[in-house]
């Protein structure tokens, strides 16, 4: 990424990440982290909920899946099949598929960390379930209408009982697309304890809403396209 100043060393994070991460990033060419990335990932790692304001291209991927890796590679009581440690919810087919490509480059390094993608169009619901039933992901990122289907489905087999993170990926397109009741019934079915990280390239009115509604005392990170170029981001609180 051309614009984006080095917000330090992957190996200088605290909590410090786990050598598999490590490697991995290194693998993709990565040397230093992007400033959302240095924001975000320690307070996801700390348990906090986060609200990350921040243009296209600034490394928002990674800020989350790697928390997201984290967690559950670090889980004692290892996660049945049934269950599942993350989702995230992505406004587009495009952009889920996207986030779990970046997913699968971690596989070679976290092979029992497995992933699905829900969108719909392609794979009918029932086929959904039975790759659920098979592959038994920890990981599911899909858009919200599909993903809403297979947690509403009993049969669906999905447990969320043990879920530790919920991430809204481009929440003001989700928002404009008309996701707002299907992401609050999908947010009402899963554990309250959880953490919570809304991303978003703009905050409106909607947002703060949902993050009322879906986030609890969230510290807020913001990139700007100055930050890109002249480093940093901001962090305050977002309630
Ligand atoms: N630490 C890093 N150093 C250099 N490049 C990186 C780093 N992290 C991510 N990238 C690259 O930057 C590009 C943008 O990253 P990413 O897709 O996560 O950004 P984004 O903010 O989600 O953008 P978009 O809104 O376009 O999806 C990708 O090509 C990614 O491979």
């Amino acid at each position: 990424m051309a614009t984006t100043t080095p917000a330090g060393a992957w190996e200088g994070l605290e909590p410090k990440l786990s050598n598999q991460i490590l490697d991995a990033v290194s693998t993709m060419g990565f040397s230093d982290m992007t400033p959302v990335q240095s924001g975000a990932i320690p307070l996801f790692m700390k348990n906090k909920d986060v609200v990350v304001e921040a243009v296209t291209g600034s490394g928002k991927t990674l800020s989350f899946l790697i928390p997201i890796l984290e967690k559950i590679h670090r889980r004692q009581d290892k996660l049945q099949p049934s269950e599942v440690g993350a989702i995230v919810i992505s406004p587009t087919r495009e952009l889920a598929t996207q986030i779990s490509r970046v997913l699968s480059e971690f596989e070679p390094f976290l092979p029992t960390i497995r992933h699905q993608l829900l969108i719909g169009g392609e794979t009918s619901l029932e086929e959904d379930i039975a790759t659920f039933r098979e592959v038994h992901p920890d990981i599911l990122i899909g858009t919200p209408g599909r993903l809403e289907d297979i947690l509403s489905q009993k049969r669906g087999g999905v447990n969320v009982k043990e879920l530790e993170v919920l991430v809204l990926d481009e929440a003001d397109r989700l928002l404009d697309m008309g996701f707002t009741l299907s992401l609050n019934k999908i947010m009402s079915m899963l554990p309250k304890q959880r953490r919570t990280g809304l991303f978003s390239a703009t905050m409106t009115d909607g947002l703060h809403e949902l993050v009322r509604a879906g986030l609890r005392n969230p510290v807020r990170i913001v990139v700007k396209v100055e930050d890109l170029v002249g480093g940093g981001g901001q962090r305050t609180p977002a309630s």
